[in-house]
């Protein structure tokens, strides 16, 4: 119920102004008399208290239903941003491998149907490239850039499904304790857990990843999935509620049959905000798909056993909005915080981006690493990116300073006006 700002301003006045003379004047004169009516005024006052707590209360609980909303359409504004982006580029050929002649030399099968001799990116794992494979080719030098990955089943296409994985520890700048914290909770439980039954200690079933975007925490779950040949299976939060709307706790339900499945294995879950923030009881009719979504991940976490060889990992770029229930022991019992890059991590990204690089010698990575103050890694990535794509423009042999240089201030100032539009504290 909700009271006026007149009325209510009327019984601040009516409050401050009681005092004896005031009683005497509505006609009584007995001491007895006021100290009730003092009681009983005090007692009103009790109960506005507590009304207007409750209302503060609610007013709360609309606050953080109105955060979440707020998180769900900026995630929608990026996600439409993306898809502009990935429309604009130039379309890939697709083709399948017919036969692998050596490590750089493919003959490919394009969808169109001609046959080819093509070159291979150095950057993809040759071991993937097999008869058979699909992949992806440069519409101009038709070198294959990409293999396009396979689902073991094609009705589970929300989920990404890699079997192996290129990226290692050493490919990763800073985040030694994280790594460390993976290395116990995830990989010694896949690889040896028989230490953990001899020393009779089970291991957590889940780990959570929170922190900025662009600041390795995807990296950290394939690396770990790499180690320990485990297959790695993906689920993006919001995807799963956005594109199948009505199936999320089917979805689940099948991910999990799927890990099972392709023990050992690794289930990340990407925006676990998106199926697991808190939110207010009366919910319509898209939150209680999220709600459903949500318990059956609780349920399907719940029912499998800590010392099997399945783990899960989530990431999330807000823990504040989490429900609670998410984080109970036996859950995601282990959280761990993926900072942004310091002056050594920067520097660590900046080499690990450049390693496959032809590079100057007046490279000054310390420089920038200083210039780079605000960046994530997925920031230093573009930037080493850009910097090659300057050198290739003005036909140069190697990448110079004056091209990392032009190129983090480009990347910097994008950067510096994403983070001005958003509030303090958010981040997407
Ligand atoms: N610590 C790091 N070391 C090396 N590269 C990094 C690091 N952090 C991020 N990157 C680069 O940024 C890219 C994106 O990183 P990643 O997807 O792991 O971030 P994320 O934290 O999962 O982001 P999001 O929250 O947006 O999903 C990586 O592919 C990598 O090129």
């Amino acid at each position: 119920m909700s009271e006026t700002s007149d009325e209510f301003e009327h019984r601040r006045y009516d409050f401050t102004s009681v005092n004896k003379a005031d009683y005497d004047y509505v006609g009584s004169d007995s001491e007895e008399d006021f100290s009730k009516y003092l009681l009983d005024r005090m007692r009103q006052l009790e109960s506005r208290n507590n009304l207007l707590k409750e209302q503060c209360d609610q007013i709360e609980s609309e606050k953080r239903f109105v955060e979440s909303q707020k998180l769900k359409y900026e995630r929608e504004v990026r996600r439409l941003q993306a898809e502009i982006d990935r429309l604009k580029t130039v379309p890939l050929v697709v083709a399948t491998i017919m036969d692998v002649i050596s490590e750089e030399k493919v003959l490919v099968r394009s969808s169109t149907g001609p046959q080819f001799m093509v070159n291979v990116s150095q950057y993809l794992n040759e071991d993937s490239l097999v008869p058979g494979v699909k992949v992806a080719l440069n519409q101009q030098t038709l070198a294959i850039v990409e293999v396009i990955p396979t689902t073991e089943d094609p009705d589970v296409s929300a989920m990404e499904v890699l079997e192996s994985q290129d990226v290692n520890y050493e490919d990763i700048g800073g985040l030694e304790p994280q790594i460390q914290e993976l290395i116990e909770s995830v990989e010694l439980p896949l690889t040896k857990p028989e230490s953990f039954e001899r020393i009779g200690i089970t291991p957590p079933k889940g780990v959570l990843l929170y922190g900025e975007p662009g600041t390795g925490k995807t990296m950290l779950a394939k690396a770990v999935a790499h180690r320990t040949d485990a297959t790695f299976i993906r689920v993006v939060g919001s995807e799963l509620i956005q594109k199948y709307i009505g199936d999320g706790a089917k979805l689940v339900r099948e991910m999990f049959d799927m890990a099972r499945k392709k023990s050992p294995s690794i289930v990340f879950i990407d925006e676990l905000d998106a199926i697991a923030s808190r939110r207010l009881n009366d919910t319509n009719g898209a939150d209680r798909e999220v709600q459903r979504t949500l318990m059956q991940l609780l349920a399907e976490m719940d029912g499998f056993d800590n010392r099997g060889d399945i783990r899960i990992i989530a990431a999330t770029n807000r823990l504040d909005v989490l429900d609670p229930a998410i984080l109970r022991p036996g859950r995601f019992d282990r959280i761990v915080n993926v900072p942004m890059p310091d002056a050594e991590a920067r520097e660590n990204i900046f080499r690990i981006h450049t390693r496959f690089m032809s590079v100057a010698d007046d490279i000054d990575y310390k420089k920038l690493a200083k210039l780079t103050e605000s960046a994530s890694g997925a920031d230093l990535n573009a930037i080493a990116m850009e910097a090659g794509m300057l050198a290739v423009r003005f036909d140069k042999d190697s990448v110079s300073m004056a091209e990392f240089l032009e190129s983090v201030q480009k990347v910097m100032s994008k950067t510096e006006n994403k983070k001005e539009v958003l509030p303090e504290g958010m981040f997407i």
